[in-house]
This record gives structure tokens, sequence and C-alpha cells, in this order.
């Protein structure tokens, strides 16, 4: 590609007699322009003059076979300087602000004079010149103008008060200019250098002023003023050999008012002050009409939120290991389980984040709403009334880092009459800090009494259940919830009172506190991920589920499965009371993996238990050593069929095994079916995994158990 030229284009620099303006009146005249090379060769301080720096810059320029003519004007007389280009040349193009002065002070020192004489330089000298270049450059369709701002301007600095206000002034010079040539093909940019130059030389550190060379610099600027730059209007920063656009942002905010109706108070802006500074969504308007069309559509938000649907709301989610492992103990993980491990400690090869975690995002951005409440019309919603209906959450993309930071937009779709209630379809989606979409969370709260208020009864928007296939389960696991499930899981962020209050469980017509859907919902896709992803969180896609019925705290959760490809259906009941919790629900994995055995009664017809009996005896017999290293007295139940089938006692102590309960009290009893016995002493159920689905029931030393599957763990082809 050819050389960008400037062959007959005029070009002035001010305060060329030295550093930046100097390289720049060397650049543009080795380009062919002819330039005019403007220095007052005063001090940096703004005193004296002289015509030597200048003079010296243009010698040098016509050595170098260039044109260019001096200039001894201030900047304040910037219709002279201009004059100057027409008499010599006849015209001008190109208009460089580069003069400038220092009087730095720290602002409690800084008199009148200080202020004005660096305004004057630099904020009115670049007035005055642009103002005489402009109507030449209107006339003749073209002109580029480069004003010289400073990141002192853009960041402040200690002790330039004066000097960062006139510089950050120049941006508002050149956005104004910018827009105002832009018809007549005059661009305006601002170029934020870091230069070695007579005014930064005792500010920067050496070794930093040996790289600011302004020759670095200088071929933005030229580029920039070239005709077949386009930009206009922009902050360009440059320094040692590197330039990029600055740009100012604006955070995707809050409204600070629900309603067009309501106030704003001091509290509104203090609750929401963390959305208020976040920048990690901001956007960079384009113009001050884009700014008042993001206020309109503020506005349009406050309006449309007045029936409660189509107004957005967005929230900021911070995490760290902690959450979510405290999040994996409320909803079951335990370090005995099999896998589990990875959910709990930090330090884990294989740290995972259950899936169901950023449910916790969506919730917090709907707690944080006061929408729920609004959304049907005529009533106010309490938090006694809301009930978790149904929820459903895909991860999109990639499983975000295990700690940072989500943005949460949160909407209501659809509010539906149910009669009893109402279903208010709630929207979330969630960001990661870049912006991407990490998951997409629909959450139905059910008001109960908040319905027959004439709304639709069916809609659209709610993603549906799907009925479980009507065969026998493919596999079952349980778990008990704790006393204290409820206690713990609410640490996560749900800190409905429903859950812990017994007055207002009373309140709401429980007869005590109730578990939370969303910890019921977590048990469940726990154990679906241990029977058909090996725990691998990373398959997990989605789940959606309805929540039927209360489950207690206490309460062991039953969850049948059914495979159909990639979906998991499930289905959870409460043990004690034979009640369904969960209903419709469903898990898409991306791939299975560890499934556990349809039917786990293949080759086990023929197994007899007191084969087993025998088995055992052998074992003992054969490592006596290593049975005694084991220790302790177990009672070991075989069952049948789900009857009691034959107990046999193995005192390790003694490496003795014997039929019927021991002397004393066993500090261990095992119960196990003899199928399930078969595959543990096989080795193809671990005795945790067996522990954790209910098919091996401890009691007493479980430690102690698990040390005795080293030893039944052999080749039962000897059954
Ligand atoms: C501000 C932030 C908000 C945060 C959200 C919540 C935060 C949490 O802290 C709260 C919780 O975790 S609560 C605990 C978990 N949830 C539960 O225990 C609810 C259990 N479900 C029930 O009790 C009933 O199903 C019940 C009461 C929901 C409905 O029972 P009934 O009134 O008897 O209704 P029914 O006659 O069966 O059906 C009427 C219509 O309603 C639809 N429906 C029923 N259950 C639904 C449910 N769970 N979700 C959505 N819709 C449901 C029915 O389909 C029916 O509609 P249609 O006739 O059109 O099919």
């Amino acid at each position: 590609m050819a050389d960008l030229r400037f062959d007959g284009r005029v070009v002035v620099v001010t305060g060329a007699g030295a550093g930046l303006g100097k390289a720049y009146a060397l650049l543009f005249a080795s380009r062919g322009a002819k330039v005019v090379v403007n220095d007052l060769g005063g001090g940096r301080h703004g005193d004296g003059s002289s015509s030597k720096a200048a003079d010296a810059v243009v010698d040098e320029i016509k050595r170098n076979g260039g044109t260019a003519v001096a200039d001894y004007n201030s900047v304040v007389d910037g219709e002279k300087i201009i004059k100057t280009a027409l008499d010599n040349f006849g015209r001008v193009d190109i208009l460089i602000n580069n003069a400038g002065i220092l009087r730095d002070k720290s602002f409690a020192k800084i008199t009148d004079q200080d202020w004005d004489l660096v305004h004057s330089v630099h904020l009115k000298g670049s007035f005055k010149t642009t103002q005489a270049a402009f109507p030449v450059f209107k006339k003749q369709n073209y002109g580029r103008i480069i004003m010289t701002a400073s990141n002192s301007g853009l960041y402040g600095n200690f002790g330039q008060a004066n000097y960062s206000s006139a510089k950050l002034g120049l941006v508002g010079l050149a956005n104004t200019v910018a827009i105002e040539g832009r018809k007549n093909n005059i661009f305006c940019n601002v170029i934020v250098p870091t230069a070695a130059s007579r005014l930064t030389e005792d500010i920067l550190p050496p070794d930093l002023y040996a790289e600011l060379k302004p020759e670095l610099i200088a071929p933005v600027v030229a580029y920039l003023c070239h005709e077949s730059c386009q930009e206009n209007g922009s902050i360009i920063e440059s320094a040692a050999g590197w330039a990029g656009r600055c740009t100012i942002v604006r955070a995707n905010g809050s409204l600070l008012r629900r309603r067009p109706e309501d106030d704003v108070s001091i509290e509104n802006v203090r609750d929401n002050w963390s959305i208020i500074r976040d920048i990690s969504n901001a956007q960079r308007l384009e113009s001050i009409q884009d700014a008042t069309g993001a206020l309109m559509s503020s506005l349009d938000g406050l309006r449309s939120g007045t029936d409660g649907v189509g107004g957005e709301e967005s929230d900021v989610f911070q995490f760290c290991n902690k959450d979510t492992i405290l999040y994996a103990l409320g909803v079951g993980a335990s370090v005995t389980a099999e896998n589990e491990l990875k959910y709990l400690y930090e330090n884990s090869e294989d740290f995972s984040v259950l899936p169901t975690y950023y449910i916790m995002p969506a919730m917090q951005v709907m707690f944080t709403s006061s929408a729920v409440s609004r959304a049907v019309p005529g009533k106010e919603i309490g938090l006694e009334q809301v009930l978790h209906g149904e929820h459903y959450i895909e991860m999109v993309g990639e499983v975000p880092p295990q700690d940072g930071k989500l943005v949460s937009k949160f909407r209501i779709s659809e509010v539906l009459d149910k009669g009893s209630g109402a279903a208010i379809v709630c929207d979330i989606d969630t960001f990661d800090q870049n912006g991407n979409l990490v998951a997409r969370n629909q959450c139905v709260t059910f008001a109960v009494g908040a319905g027959k208020f004439g709304g639709p009864r069916t809609g659209t928007k709610a993603v549906p259940c799907q009925p479980k296939p009507s065969r026998n389960p493919d596999a079952t696991l349980s778990q008990k919830t704790s006393v204290d499930q409820a206690a713990l899981y609410r640490l996560s962020g749900d800190v409905n009172p429903l859950h812990i209050d017994p007055n207002m469980a009373l309140m709401a017509g429980h007869k005590t506190p109730i578990l939370h859907g969303l910890c019921s919902l977590g048990f469940s896709v726990r154990l679906v991920l241990s029977a058909f992803a090996g725990h691998d969180t990373s398959l997990f896609k989605a789940v959606k589920a309805r929540f039927v019925k209360p489950v207690i705290p206490g309460e062991t959760l039953k969850v049948d499965m059914w495979r159909e490809g990639n979906r998991i259906f499930f289905e959870t009941s409460v043990v004690e009371s034979n009640q369904v919790v969960i209903a419709g629900a469903y898990v898409d994995l991306k791939s299975v993996k560890a499934a556990l055995p349809s039917s786990p009664k293949s080759n086990m017809s023929n197994l007899k238990s007191d084969a087993i009996f025998e088995f055992i005896v052998d074992q003992v017999k054969q490592d006596p050593g290593k049975a005694k290293a084991i220790g302790g007295v177990f009672l070991y139940n075989i069952t049948k069929d789900g009857k009691q089938a034959k107990q046999w006692t193995m005192d390790l102590k003694n490496a003795k095994v014997f039929e019927g309960k021991p002397d004393g009290k066993p500090n261990t009893t095992l119960t196990v079916s003899d199928e399930d016995f078969l595959l543990l002493a096989e080795g193809k159920l671990n005795p945790q995994q067996a522990f954790m689905k209910g098919k091996l029931k401890v009691t007493g030393n479980i430690m102690l158990a698990q040390k005795l599957a080293p030893l039944l763990k052999t080749n039962a082809a000897k059954l």
C-alpha cells in the first residue's frame, strides 16, 4: 500500500519548538505537508519568549528538503497563527493544538494567576486557534483538528488542578467541535499522549522517560489527520509505541423507584448503590441522544412495571468457594459419600460447583426486587403467601469460574390466575463479568390466595413439566434430610422466614417451618448426578421441576429416576409420608455416565444367604491378621425380598464369625440384601455408595464399616 502523504496540505502545529510538537512538525513535513511551526519560545511556566525554538525546527525541516515557516505568536492570539499559514501558504488544512504550560501547585495553594494562565494557554488557546481555522475549513469542506488532553485530566493528578481541568475541558471542546464540524468534513479528535517533554522531564521516572519518545506518538496524530481517516470525536491515548481509544462509559445502573408515582428516598439510593456503581456491564453511549434514549427506556421500564410485567431489574451476585461449599452442605453433600468431596473441599483436584448453585443469583435478584409483591393487579403479596411453584435452570455455555461475580437480570414474564393462587412466571438471565449469558433461570412463584383477579389461567411462557414414564424406575436413591436442613440451606441466600420461623410458618398455614423447594431440588439433582453422571457437573444441562407438596426438615427424600436418552425423568417423594413432593421433573444431561444398572437383579437368583456366611468365614480365616486389624464387632443382617434372612456376628477383634447375635452390644450393625451383598463383594457396589443409596444401612461406627470393605472385596464367583 502507498505511504500516507500530506502533499499540498498546510499544517499548523502549536508549541512545535520542542518535544511532541517538534516531532509532529518534522513528520508532517517529511510526508509533504507545508508546516507552520508555532512556538512562543517561552519557559514551561509560560514565562518569557524567544524565536529560537521555532526557528531551529524550521531550519531542520528545510535542511531535510521540506517547507516550513516559523510563527512566534501566543496561542491566545490564535487568529494570528492561522493568518501566518494563510499569508505564507494560502490555506490551512490541519490544526494541531499542542502548546501547553504548567503551573503545578497543590489545590490549596493555587492562585488565580496559576489558574488563569494555564487555562488561557490550553483551553482558550485551543479555542482561539480553532475558532480562526474553522471558517476556513468549512469553506474548503475539509479540516482536521487535534486537541491535546492528558491522563492528568482523565484521572486527576496531585498538584495539577488547573492543568487537569483545562485538559478535560479540551475533551468537552473536541466533543462539540466534532459534532458541529462533521457535516463539513471537519473532524476533531483528542490525543492523550504520555511523552518525554519539557513538561514531563522531572515528573516521570527516568527509565520510563527514556522510552517515551515523541516520535512514537507522532504517527498516531498524523494518521488521525490524514484525509483517509474517518475517526471523529474520539480520545486516543498513546505512549511508548502503543495507542488505544479511551472512552467514557455508563453503568447499567438501577431504577431507584418502582412506580412513576413513587419518590426516591436516600435509603433507595443506599440500597441500590452496588448496582449504581457497578460497571461490569457498562456501555459506551455514542451521543447525547443515546444517553437520553437510555433514560427514556429506564422510564419505560418504570411505567411497564406498574402492572408487574415487563420491567427489568438487575443485581450483582458475588460468590467464592466458601459459598458454593456451604450450598453443597445445604443440599446434603457429604464427605462420607463417594465422589462428593469435590463439592466440599476447595483443594480437591476436581473441585466442582453443583450446577443448581447457579439458581442462587436468580433468587437474590428476586428477593432484592419488590416486583413479585406487586405482580398481581390490585393486591399486595406478602412473603407468607409465596411458595416456590416450579423451577427451571439451564446452564448456557461454559460453567462460570468457581468464584466471581455475576449479574442477573430479572423480569416477570407472565402472571396467571390459578384460582387458588397466582402463578407468577419470573425469568432471570445471569451473565458473567464479560457479559456472557451463563445461566437461564425461571421461577414460577405461587402466591397462595392471590388468584381470582381476572387474569388468564394458562400462559405460554413457563417451561412445561414432563410426565414421568409409566414403567418402574431405573434407579432410586434416598437420603434423609437433617432437622436443621432449612437452617443450613437458608445461609445460601433464601432467608424467607417461612423456613425457620415457627410463627411465620403458622401464619402461612404450616404446622412447622417447611424446607425450601430449592433445597429438595438440590438434593434431587445431586442424586441424579450421582446415579447418571458420575458426579460430573459439566454434564449437566438443565433441570425442570414442580413442587407439589411441602417437605418438613428431617424427612427422607426418595428420588425415583427414569432414563430416556440423555434425559433423566425424576420424581421425589417423602419416604415417611409416601407423598410425592417434586413431580413432572427432569434433568437434561449432555451425556450419561456411570448409569446405574436398570435392573440390579441380574445373576443374583442363585445366591444363598448361607453361602454368604461361608464366604465371610472363609475371608476371615484366610486373612485373620487383616480381620483383627479392622477390629470391631459387627452384627450383620442379610435380607431377602426386604425381609430378615439371616443374622451373623463378625467378631473381627477375635477373627471369628458366627451365626446369631453377639453376647454384648455390637458396635456396628450392617443391614444389606443378599443381592447387594454380592455386588459389594464383587466390588461393583461401593460401600459408601451403597450406604448413600440406602442399600447398606449402617448404625454405629461408620468408619469401621468402611474399613470392612476391602475384606469383602474379592471374587464373588467363589460363592
Ligand atoms: C419474592 C421472591 C419469591 C421467591 C420464591 C419462593 C421462595 C421460597 O423461599 C419459597 C419456598 O421454597 S416454598 C417451599 C417449596 N414449595 C412448596 O412447598 C409448594 C408445594 N406445592 C403446593 O403446596 C401446591 O402445589 C400449591 C399450594 C402451590 C398449589 O396447590 P393448590 O392451590 O391446591 O392448586 P391445585 O388445585 O393443585 O392447582 C390449581 C392450579 O395451579 C396450578 N399449580 C398447582 N401447583 C402448582 C405449582 N407448584 N406451580 C405452578 N402451578 C401450580 C395447577 O396446574 C392448576 O392450574 P391448571 O388448572 O391451569 O393446571
